[in-house]
């Protein structure tokens, strides 16, 4: 559905920002794009809906050339920004304006999500707050069924109910053909949604791997003392005791800490890309 060959970008010709990328992303699928501040996970997004576009080698999505800006290519794809402007309009003229550039919008889901969100309405976007509008655009997002969605940063800014109302609504709404992309610091809040983890880091993909397959080859435990655990990869001091990723050599089925597993990836980078080239 997306994929990527030796691409290279840079905003300035002496400080790369991707480096010979190669990636292939299916459809049916919600990726985790980790990696730190500055990585180029904005960057990476804006290449798949054809707001930035490569330096050389090659970005297709849905078999289009995204730098093209095609109108059969837009209607299918959708960013949702880190950050964003909303016009000095109510919903309803939102709807009547934008909604019309995807054809197959949903307005009964985009509804349904306002009413889950507990969107006011009738007002001015403009007179909601910055988590409201967020959860206005994540309700458009959703509503226009784009076969790609991007995704920067959607749950920074919201409350608690709500992240967990975006976990609820996403987890039930993807369908077979489409996929997600979500670029995030905030991995508790989405680590229950994520089939596959991409990590950005060194201007390239450092790992790209499914929670089922990071969780067969390592464990995440909370142990009282480091002694319980036979070698960890990599720890850290909890109140309880200690969290440990280790080699999960006994096939133990543990859930998946995304953070845990961000942080030891960026600590031990050899160890683990080594562990998953088995
Ligand atoms: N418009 C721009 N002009 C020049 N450099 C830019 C521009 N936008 C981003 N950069 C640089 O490109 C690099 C990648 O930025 P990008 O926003 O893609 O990273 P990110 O991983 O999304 O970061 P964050 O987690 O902080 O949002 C950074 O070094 C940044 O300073």
């Amino acid at each position: 559905m997306i994929s990527l060959q030796q691409l290279h970008f840079h905003y300035r010709k002496a400080q790369p920002v991707l480096k010979d990328v190669n990636l292939s992303l299916q459809p049916g699928r919600i990726y985790g794009l980790l990696g730190k501040n500055g990585a180029g996970k904005s960057s990476l997004l804006y290449q798949f809906c054809g707001l930035l576009f490569p330096i050389s080698g090659q970005c297709r999505v849905m078999g289009y050339e995204p730098a093209k800006r095609q109108p059969a290519f837009l209607q299918q794809v959708y960013l949702l920004p880190e950050s964003f402007h909303l016009p000095d309009m109510n919903i309803a003229q939102y709807l009547r304006l934008f909604a019309p550039f995807y054809p197959s919008f949903d307005h009964e889901a985009f509804k349904r999500h306002i009413v889950a969100f507990e969107i006011p309405d009738g007002q001015s976007l403009q007179a909601l707050s910055h988590g409201e509008q967020k959860k206005v655009l994540i309700s458009f997002a959703l509503a226009t069924r784009a076969k790609v969605l991007l995704m920067d940063e959607p749950t920074n800014g919201l409350d608690i109910p709500s992240k967990r109302q975006f976990r609820k609504v996403i987890a039930g709404c993807l369908e077979p053909d489409q996929c997600m992309i979500i670029s995030t610091h905030q991995v508790k809040d989405l680590d229950s949604l994520i089939d596959e983890v991409l990590i950005l880091e060194d201007h390239g993909i450092l790992l790209q791997e499914s929670v089922a397959r990071i969780t067969e080859k390592l464990s995440f435990r909370q142990v009282m003392s480091l002694e319980e655990s036979e070698a960890p990869i990599y720890s850290e001091g909890s109140l309880k005791g200690y969290v440990v990723v280790a080699v999960n050599r006994q096939a133990e089925h543990s859930r998946l800490d995304m953070e845990m597993f961000f942080n030891a990836v960026m600590v031990e980078k050899e160890k683990i890309v080594s562990l998953f080239q088995q």
